[in-house]
């Protein structure tokens, strides 16, 4: 319970200091300035034309809430409970990949300021260091980790048992990225993180990966990820499999349809997450807020579900609460202040969020995230809504 009396959330940012970006713009006008355009380009870029990102954004900017007053909203109680555990917020860091792109530290630094902030951390399979050293940076985080599926499915199954091991609480398997999507400002930029080896951490140490390639080189080890990270004859099967093989809960990552909501429970998994891959993948695909309201109904509260894409301020986060998410997680703009200012950065941008949110909350009307789902939200024109 956070009593919102305490201090006033946002004139603690109006101090004498070089202020840091306040919201998502300038946070990426800032980040474009100081990085150079091939990995700018490829964090902030969506798939084909990008209009799945267009979407994302979309979604949000059509939702409108109806306040309430007169109910008492010095005390807001903004935690969660996922898993077996409460949460003193309802956000989480989105796995990414490849964070040794934009700051020395990586991984290493988003899970101090997960550890810091009490925030879930999902790690990226392609991630720069390795599951096992982001456990021993940061060893009191709530770590989850994500499993991209491998053409050879004893490398995802070793992933998945070291993550265990090393005390991750959790496997996202992310299903929306069995192949990488159209993305023309890389091709434009010439820039592959991947070939650059970025994505090399998890795999460099994996007793399974390295037996399979022809020698320890740099190059091996590139070619040998490209050849397992990209898995299109991932289907159910594969799921049942995973799940015979871990102790730990299962959750989807990239589930729109709530027929596939549906196979996820009936297959017993624990959580989805609701995501387009922040657009980065399918293009001309719903916005993930869009896709939320009916896989809410088929789900109905029977696993936690978990939005991303596009949650870039305090309101997005309460608009999905509101349409029923009982988390959000968050991809570009943590990755952003890192770029800017590591670990420090990461915390001040999930910071900002988190007070947004905590002043909408009260300003809507609500004292907690259950009481948002209360809350009367009308599409742009008024009409529709809930
Ligand atoms: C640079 C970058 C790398 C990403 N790498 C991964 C990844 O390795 N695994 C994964 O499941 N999702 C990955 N994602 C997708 C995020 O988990 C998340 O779905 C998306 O960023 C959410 O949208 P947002 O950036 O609009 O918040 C990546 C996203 C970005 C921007
Ligand atoms: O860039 C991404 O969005 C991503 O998820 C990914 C997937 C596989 C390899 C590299 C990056």
């Amino acid at each position: 319970m956070t009593n919102i009396t305490d201090g006033d959330l946002l004139l603690k940012n109006i101090t004498a200091q070089a202020p840091f970006p306040i919201c998502f713009a300038d946070l990426e006008k800032a980040v474009a300035e100081k990085i150079e355009a091939g990995p700018f380009g490829y964090i902030r870029s969506g798939a084909g034309g990008e209009q799945t990102l267009r979407n994302n954004r979309a979604a949000f900017e059509k939702y409108s809430i109806v306040p309430r007053f007169l109910n008492d909203v010095s005390n807001v109680d903004t935690s969660v409970h996922l898993f077996g555990k409460t949460y003193p917020t309802p956000l989480l860091f989105a796995p990414v990949g490849m964070n040794g792109m934009v700051h020395d530290e990586g991984e290493l630094a988003v899970a101090r300021a997960a550890q810091f902030l009490n925030i879930p951390y999902i790690q990226s399979t392609v991630s720069t260091f390795a599951l096992e050293e982001v456990a021993q940076a940061a060893p009191s985080a709530t770590k989850w980790f994500q499993l991209y599926w491998s053409t050879n499915e004893e490398i995802a199954f070793s992933m998945a048992a070291r993550a265990e091991e090393a005390g991750f609480e959790a496997i996202v398997l992310t299903v929306d990225t069995v192949m990488l999507g159209w993305r023309e400002e890389d091709v434009r930029n010439q820039f592959s993180p991947l070939k650059l080896g970025y994505a090399r951490g998890n795999y460099m140490n994996d007793p399974v990966f390295t037996a399979t390639l022809p020698d320890d080189s740099f190059e091996s080890y590139v070619q040998g990820v490209l050849q397992n990270v990209f898995h299109p004859t991932l289907n159910w099967e594969h799921v049942r499999e995973l799940k015979k093989r871990t102790n730990l809960p299962i959750l989807l990552k990239g589930i729109l349809h709530p027929e596939d909501a549906k196979h996820a429970i009936d297959n017993g998994i624990d959580g989805i997450i609701v995501s387009n891959h922040g657009g980065r993948q399918l293009d001309g695909v719903i916005g993930s807020l869009d896709a939320l309201p009916a896989i809410v109904k088929v789900v109905n509260g029977q696993i936690p579900i978990i939005l991303d894409s596009g949650v870039y301020r305090g309101m997005d986060a309460l608009k999905a609460l509101a349409l029923g998410a009982n988390a959000v997680a968050i991809g570009r703009p943590f990755v952003y202040g890192l770029a800017l200012e590591g670990q420090q950065g990461v915390e001040k941008v999930m910071t900002n969020l988190y007070d947004e949110l905590k002043v909408s909350i009260a300003l809507a009307g609500a004292t907690s995230v259950k009481g948002l789902r209360n809350i009367t939200l009308v599409k742009q024109d008024g009409t529709e809504g809930k």
